[in-house]
């Protein structure tokens, strides 16, 4: 970062419109002299002052409450002045400009956490985490982001890389004694330190799934034969009727989305055009959005009709293979004699006997969806939130670990420790310890103004 991060910024922190109090926050090494002139007096450490506000003619702006936090214990880590007033958009807006004309300089969206980062108040982790508990919109993602923020899932990566750093210092050092076998340089202990590596990174990874899932909520496709009750299901779930329903195969052709929220998880619902062989070049267009839509899907919902499970089913197979979970269920279940509800689960794919038409067996979808989407309540304890670019680093670590373990087999140190260079950098881009500019630039510039 360039220098000029330790200028003095200002901000509007609280949301835009009006509230009840509304508060201007400086950081910077000029914070407490922009706060006391201000503020008309000094400005002892951590203490709430009354104070009236003063513009450049001294006129009073507002009356409010003062706090100056001297760096490095403030949010920050620089000297931070905080200014709470009348929660209104033109007394913020003047308190602000004041502030800049003393020589502040309005701050980026982010800017704040990003020095508290670079300060090394939160790594990158935990200030990604900041912004994920703002944007949180029931207390499960809230509390799960809340221990992020907190360091429950740095403090795991940290575990993994300290583990990872000691087999790269043991694997350097059995390069430098390259006349020896590497039985004799305890390539047991090293092969069993991997393992149980690997163990750790993959438990770790399945976690920040499930946190990347409580945090983005989970994203549903729903699939099938046309007229088998995609659109009615679609209304049915999300309560309202969004799709056209008509009894012409081939009726949905865009993608409709729609977000439902069951036990408080968040849920995508993308309806998609019913996929068969043939159709126009309209319909076709619409099987191919509905494909590429089931690429970034985490759950894809089958429905088909009851009275005709097989038909169609061939189609599907190969579009739904990739997708890592699946719900069928078996519509028009009213049309039946019931005999259709005897279907068995088997493996990650779930069945179900339904009606879109009737609402039988939907409270059933609920609670399957509920379980997928971030399990029970329970099973959320003690789970924190993760974004897709830490899954992806996790991801990538455990591929050059493997790399790793099959070079140590071969004995090429040399290429071993090259991986695992890799795998513990890779670590290091979670948390930032090992950054680029433009990647910082782009996780900060996503938060809001004054945060
Ligand atoms: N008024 C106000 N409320 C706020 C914030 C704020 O900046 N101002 N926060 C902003 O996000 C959040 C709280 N986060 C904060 C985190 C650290 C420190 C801080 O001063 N830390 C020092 C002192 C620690 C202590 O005494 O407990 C430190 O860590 O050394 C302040 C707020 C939510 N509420
Ligand atoms: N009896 C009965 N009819 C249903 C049920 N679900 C849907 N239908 C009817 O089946 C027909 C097709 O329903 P849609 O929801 O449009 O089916 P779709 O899968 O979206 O069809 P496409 O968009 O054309 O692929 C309509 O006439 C619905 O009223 C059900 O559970 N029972
Ligand atoms: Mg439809």
């Amino acid at each position: 970062m360039q220098p000029s991060h330790r200028d003095t910024i200002a901000a509007i922190a609280t949301a835009p419109g009006a509230g009840g109090i509304g508060i201007v926050r400086l950081s910077g090494p000029g914070s407490r002299d922009i706060g006391e002139r201000i503020c008309g007096r000094p400005l002892a450490a951590r203490r709430a002052h009354h104070v009236r506000f003063h513009d450049a003619d001294d006129e009073v702006l507002d009356d409010g409450i003062a706090l100056f936090f001297p760096g490095p214990a403030s949010y920050t880590g620089e000297d931070v002045v905080e200014l709470q007033g009348h929660g209104g958009v033109a007394v913020l807006r003047a308190l602000l400009g004041r502030c800049l004309e003393l020589g502040a300089r309005h701050a980026r969206p982010g800017e704040f956490s990003e020095r508290a980062f670079l300060e090394g108040r939160l790594d990158l982790a935990q200030a990604e985490a900041v912004a994920d508990l703002i944007a949180a919109g029931d207390i499960r993602a809230a509390r799960a982001a809340r221990r992020t923020l907190e360091g429950d899932f740095s403090r795991r990566i940290d575990a993994i890389a300290e583990g990872l750093l000691a087999v790269r210092v043991h694997v350097e050092a059995a390069i430098d004694f390259a006349d020896e076998s590497l039985e004799t340089l305890g390539g047991d202990g090293l092969r069993r330190r991997l393992v149980h590596l690997r163990i750790d990174l993959d438990q770790l990874m399945l976690e920040a799934e499930r946190g990347r899932r409580l945090r983005d909520g989970l994203h549903a496709v729903i699939v099938g034969p046309p007229n088998a009750g995609k659109s009615s299901l679609l209304n049915a779930l999300a309560g309202v009727d969004r799709a056209i329903v008509t009894d012409v195969a081939g009726t949905t052709r865009d993608l409709l989305q729609e977000v439902v929220r069951v036990d408080g998880v968040e849920l995508t619902l993308v309806d998609t055009a019913g996929l068969r062989d043939g159709g126009d070049s309209i319909e076709r267009e619409g099987m191919r959005r509905a494909r590429s839509e089931l690429d970034r899907a985490d759950l894809a919902i089958i429905v088909l009709d009851a009275r005709d499970v097989t038909g169609g089913t061939s189609v599907i197979a190969d579009s739904i293979a990739g997708v890592p979970a699946r719900l069928w269920l078996h519509n028009k279940i009213d049309l039946t004699d019931g005999e259709a509800a005897a279907v068995a689960d088997g493996g990650t794919d779930r069945h179900l006997a339904v009606s879109a038409l009737t609402g039988q067996g939907l409270e059933e979808v609920r609670k399957a969806l509920a379980a997928l989407a971030g399990g029970a309540p329970s099973s959320t304890e003690g789970s924190f939130t993760a974004r897709t670019r830490h899954v992806d680093a996790l991801r990538r670590s455990a591929v050059e670990l493997a790399q790793a373990a099959r070079h140590l087999e071969l004995e090429s140190l040399d290429l071993a420790a090259e991986a695992l260079r890799a795998a513990h950098d890779t670590l290091g881009e979670i948390t930032g310890v090992v950054r680029a500019d433009d990647l910082l630039g782009s996780i900060f510039s996503s938060f809001c103004i004054g945060k």
